[in-house]
């Protein structure tokens, strides 16, 4: 793992290795290195660290056992030097190959910042790591249809495309995979999963998250590339998606890239950028930044399941709560006596999957007030998602972890969706609107909730 001293490792992928290995489902024979560009770090007290941090808790699981299959690694990866990495990973081929196992399969996770991604490859492929092995890419792969034509070129030269996994870890919420499986399993979802019954599509990831931890970072970047053209576009392909023939992990990605493929181009005025009050306040944030922290978008879909119906997508920091939702909100009745002119409440019904936690899909209704006045009144139905048989929820990390060393790809995303996503912004990456002051603590700026007019957003 390169990177491993950074947010990324310690907050999400060691945690869910120490998951993994809570809930036995790593290989028999393993261990992992952990690369970093400076002096090698003492692994196992950085691990224990960021399990303390962010648990799972070294004591839930067998710490120690883990412990002793960590390795580490400094100096650095270039084309000029691998550092210390050829001589541990040596030892580390030498100590499986004492316990029996010879052809250890090699897996590069670059935990690093995405603008390495290319060097990287350059490096992996020049000291001879690249033959045979898997890799996986962080995102944002590319930063526009540029980057990522220039990466993808040499990403292909040295590997063969089976051997990459490119990850975005929202498609690997249990929710997020229930967008596609509670779809298929149950006929009148699938029934509705189209442009007569639905209005909207929602896609939002609502956060009460500062950025002043990695202001840097973020300033470079802001929410429309961090979240929208990466995770909330993947999970609106994934509601798009035209439903798959089998679940075959080519099959499920390919059905998701194609999705991609027919999102229509983002007009510019179609999109809103906030920026929360305070932000150029933050240490190391230029006083004349532009940077966006708040995205929201009106995106169409070019095809006869999803013509006129709007996919709007939001996300920011310093929002007014933690959420995380895809939602169907529903069409009224066409006819009868609850078609439009009807006594109804204020909001449709609505189908609602949330990410947090375990997950939960809400189904909200429109019912008949109890009581002798009658009228008519909302009601939702929460299904949980964690806990059902022996089921036990897992982050996404864990899921895509294990999907890597199993070589199960169908969680990951596809160069030909991920290409489409860039060409789909390139115009509006030209034409960018300024950006528009927001309360922390709020929804955003108002012209967000133009957006979603006549409807509503569902968080609000
Ligand atoms: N943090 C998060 O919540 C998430 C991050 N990601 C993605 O994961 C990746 C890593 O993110 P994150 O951990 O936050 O990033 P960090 O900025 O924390 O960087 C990770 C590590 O990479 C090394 N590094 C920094 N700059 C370079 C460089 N130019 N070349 C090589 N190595 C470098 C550093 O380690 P050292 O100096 O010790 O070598 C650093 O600790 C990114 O692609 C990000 O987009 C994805 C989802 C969530
Ligand atoms: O990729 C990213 O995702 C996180 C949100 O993901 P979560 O799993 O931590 O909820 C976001 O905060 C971060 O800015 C972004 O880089």
């Amino acid at each position: 793992m390169y990177g491993v001293s950074g947010d990324l490792a310690r907050r999400l992928v060691l945690p869910a290795f120490f998951e993994l290995a809570r809930r036995d489902l790593l290989p028999e024979h393993w261990r992992l290195v952990g690369e970093v560009r400076g002096d090698a770090l003492d692994l196992v007290e950085h691990v224990r660290d960021a399990l303390e941090e962010f648990g799972p808790r070294p004591g839930d699981g067998p710490f120690e056992e883990f412990a002793a299959r960590l390795l580490s690694a400094g100096g650095g990866m270039s084309e000029e030097s691998a550092g210390d990495l050829p001589e541990v990973l040596k030892q580390a081929r030498d100590a499986l190959a004492a316990e029996g196992a010879e052809d250890a399969q090699l897996v590069h996770y670059l935990a690093i910042p995405p603008t390495a991604f290319l060097d990287y490859t350059k490096a992996l492929d020049a000291h001879g790591l690249a033959e045979g092995s898997r890799v996986v890419y962080e995102k944002p792969y590319g930063t526009s249809l540029a980057t990522f034509e220039e990466l993808e070129t040499e990403v292909k030269r040295v590997f063969s495309e089976d051997q990459v996994y490119r990850i975005d870890h929202f498609l690997a919420f249990e929710a997020m995979q229930n967008v596609l499986h509670a779809r298929l399993a149950n006929p009148w979802l699938a029934g509705i999963w189209n442009r007569e019954h639905v209005a909207q599509v929602q896609v939002d990831v609502a956060e009460t998250l500062d950025v002043a931890q990695r202001a840097e970072f973020y300033d470079a970047t802001g929410a429309f590339l961090d979240m929208i053209v990466t995770h909330l576009f993947q999970m609106a392909a994934t509601v798009a998606l035209q439903p798959p023939a089998d679940l075959a992990p080519e099959t499920v990605q390919a059905a998701r890239d194609a999705a991609l493929q027919r999102f229509r181009p983002l007009d510019p005025a179609e999109v809103v950028l906030g920026q929360f009050e305070g932000y150029l306040d933050i240490e190391s944030v230029p006083g004349d930044s532009t940077t966006d922290t708040l995205a929201a978008v009106r995106l169409w879909i070019d095809d006869d399941r999803w013509r006129d119906v709007p996919f709007l997508l939001r996300s920011g920091k310093k929002m007014a709560a933690d959420e995380q939702r895809v939602t169907l909100v529903l069409r009224g009745a066409s006819e009868g006596p609850y078609a439009e002119g009807a006594e109804l409440p204020s909001e449709p019904a609505a189908v609602s999957f949330s990410l947090l936690e375990g997950g939960a899909i809400d189904v909200r209704l429109v019912v008949r007030t109890p009581g002798v006045e009658g009228g008519t009144s909302l009601t939702t139905a929460t299904a949980p998602l964690d806990g059902l048989d022996s089921g036990r929820a897992a982050l996404p990390y864990v899921h895509l972890i294990e999907h890597v060393l199993t070589g199960n790809r169908s969680l990951f995303t596809g160069v030909e969706g991920l290409r489409a996503a860039w060409t789909a912004v390139q115009e509006f990456s030209e034409n960018r609107p300024p950006v528009q002051g927001y309360a922390p603590g709020t929804w955003g700026p108002a012209a967000v909730d133009e957006l979603a007019a006549p409807g509503a957003w569902f968080l609000r």
